[in-house]
């Protein structure tokens, strides 16, 4: 049992040379690179408050879980433990559970769903089962997670195909072309490491850690938007970005321009 806990007990290493800035941390800049998940948990937290208050207060969860995401990522590339492994990626499928019980649209819900509730306990099930199923074959968790991301694009390809709307279009391109961004970096760790280590610059994973947290601050806003304008159309949801609305870069929230039950769709 002691084994799990291991400094690299666990069949997956990266990139990133083991041991060189500390003897007490394997993989120092991909730990490092994991502190990201503190900085914009809060803000998200902050900013989606006014929309989780008049939606579901269950919204929080997800920047909340994301905190422990960041925490199990840095304990798993400060050991490189199997635990540390099983820890980072578990974490990872129930915030995605999270995700989809909380906002997947309910036109696509499977024909045997009737209503939100039976869809999080199908959720519920799928994800137990999922969470087991990953002992049997630990290394190809982390690629069978990223298949989310294409059922995530999908679904938004699908549900944004008549949308005309500047600002959610804006949106949605940026998710992906960060998403796009992140996941080469991921990719090109994973596979073109000897290339990386040519060039002394073996941080690609680490690069990943920042940009799929602003990818998910982006892509889950832009879900949470879509679904206020339909489960929520009299508060009147607005797409802005903090620190400033006017900025080209920063990061995307919700705001509710009114909070009386007066019906108006988006
Ligand atoms: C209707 C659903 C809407 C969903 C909105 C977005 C939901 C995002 C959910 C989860 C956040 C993922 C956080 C990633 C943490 C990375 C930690 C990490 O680096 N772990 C690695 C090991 O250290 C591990 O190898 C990585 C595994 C792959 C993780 C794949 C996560 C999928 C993320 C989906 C992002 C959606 C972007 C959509 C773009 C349009
Ligand atoms: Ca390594
Ligand atoms: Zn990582």
């Amino acid at each position: 049992m002691a084994g799990v806990f291991a400094y690299e007990s666990s069949e997956v290493d990266w990139c990133e040379d083991n041991y060189k800035h500390s003897e007490n941390v394997v993989e120092y800049f991909n730990t490092m690179s994991s502190f990201i998940f503190f900085v914009i948990s809060p803000i998200m937290l902050y900013l989606l408050h006014p929309y989780a208050k008049e939606r579901n207060l269950a919204v929080h969860l997800v920047w909340i879980m994301m905190v422990f995401v960041g925490l199990f990522s840095m304990y798993f590339h400060m050991t490189l433990s199997f635990m540390g492994q099983m820890l980072d990626e578990l974490s990872i499928l129930w915030v995605l559970a999270l995700c989809y019980s909380l906002w997947f649209p309910r036109r696509h819900f499977p024909s045997f769903i009737k209503d939100r509730k039976s869809f999080c306990h199908m959720v519920l099930i799928i994800t137990v089962i999922s969470t087991l199923s990953s002992f049997v074959k630990p290394t190809a968790n982390a690629y069978a997670l990223n298949c989310f991301a294409i059922h995530i694009l999908y679904s938004l390809f699908v549900e944004l195909r008549s949308c005309t709307d500047e600002r959610v279009l804006r949106l949605a391109w940026a998710s992906i072309g960060l998403w796009v961004l992140a996941i080469s970096c991921w990719i090109s760790d994973r596979i073109g490491c000897s290339f990386w280590q040519k060039m002394n610059f073996c941080y690609m994973h680490g690069i990943w850690h920042i940009l799929i947290v602003v990818a998910t601050a982006y892509a889950s806003t832009l879900v949470a938007y879509l679904d206020a304008s339909l489960e929520i159309p009299y508060s009147l949801p607005d797409l802005q970005y903090w620190p400033r609305n006017n900025w080209s870069i920063g990061l995307p929230y919700i705001v509710l321009k009114s909070t009386t039950k007066t019906q108006k769709r988006c």
